[in-house]
């Protein structure tokens, strides 16, 4: 299914079952748009709220630890996102990696227990304004990528999609221009093809994030190498969220 568009919510800390109903219209609608895959990230306590509720789309986590078991207080392991009912997690993304201290090293660990787990990886990646006008964007993000992809690549190969998300672009309202996302997604198409050759790179998604929103959806949806968003602010409504489904699902019109 890597040839549709991969549309993920990610909800970030915001939730309660309130927005249960939010899911719910999500999920109805996307059995319509046959032509895209969708899933929603909310936190931790709606996982298995929201697997229950759902048919269609897929439902995933936004971390999870590098361990099995034990003494980590607050923490869960991957094995237990798998058993809330979540198919993905999110690794890796810049909130984790400024806030919580995150090096390439910890999101790798993360990644290869995330696989091991069963579970399929959204791995995030992405410079600061500083290295963007710095000119080196494309440098830093390689080797980010580098240093946090999966230690067994014949392991994770249908399980693995990468988010390019610009720090700076995320919950802005800024985005970079079609040109420079194509050109930081070819990169790193580059960079798989480097690593694991021609065949096993064109299993990985690449997703854009940062500000995508139904009105520019169609635009960034429809630049080289982005195969799908994921979305943070415009994927807490139903309505919002949905059309960019719409907007990624006329990407397919012939
Ligand atoms: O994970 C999602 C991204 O961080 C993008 O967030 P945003 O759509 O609110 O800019």
């Amino acid at each position: 299914m890597a040839d549709r568009p991969y549309i993920v919510g990610n909800w970030k800390m915001n939730g309660t079952r309130a927005m249960l109903s939010e899911a719910r219209a999500i999920d109805r609608s996307a059995q319509r748009l046959m032509k895209v895959e969708v899933a929603l990230a909310p936190p931790f306590t709606l996982i298995h709220a929201v697997h229950r509720e759902v048919e269609q789309i897929g439902v995933g986590a936004q971390d999870c630890h590098s361990g099995p078991d034990g003494a980590n207080t607050g923490d869960i392991s991957a094995a237990m996102v798998a058993d809330s009912g979540a198919k993905f997690v999110i690794l890796g993304h810049s909130e984790r990696r400024q806030d919580h201290g995150e090096s390439n090293a910890l999101v790798q660990s993360k990644i290869n227990a995330a696989i091991e787990a069963g579970l399929r990886v959204i791995l995030c990646c992405g410079e600061t304004e500083e290295t963007r006008d710095s000119g080196d964007a494309e440098n830093y993000v390689c080797n980010q990528l580098k240093e946090s992809l999966p230690s067994d690549f014949n392991k994770a190969e249908e399980a693995l999609t990468i988010a390019y998300e610009p720090i700076w672009a995320i919950g802005t309202g800024r985005t970079p221009t079609v040109d420079d996302i194509e050109s930081m997604h070819k990169a790193i198409r580059s960079l798989l093809i480097s690593l694991y050759g021609a065949e096993q790179a064109a299993e990985v998604r690449i997703l854009y994030g940062g500000s995508v929103k139904p009105e520019n959806a169609k635009e960034l949806l429809s630049a080289a190498e982005v195969g799908g968003a994921l979305v943070g602010g415009a994927s807490l409504t139903a309505e919002s969220f949905l059309g960019i489904v719409i907007a990624a699902a006329e990407t397919q019109d012939p």
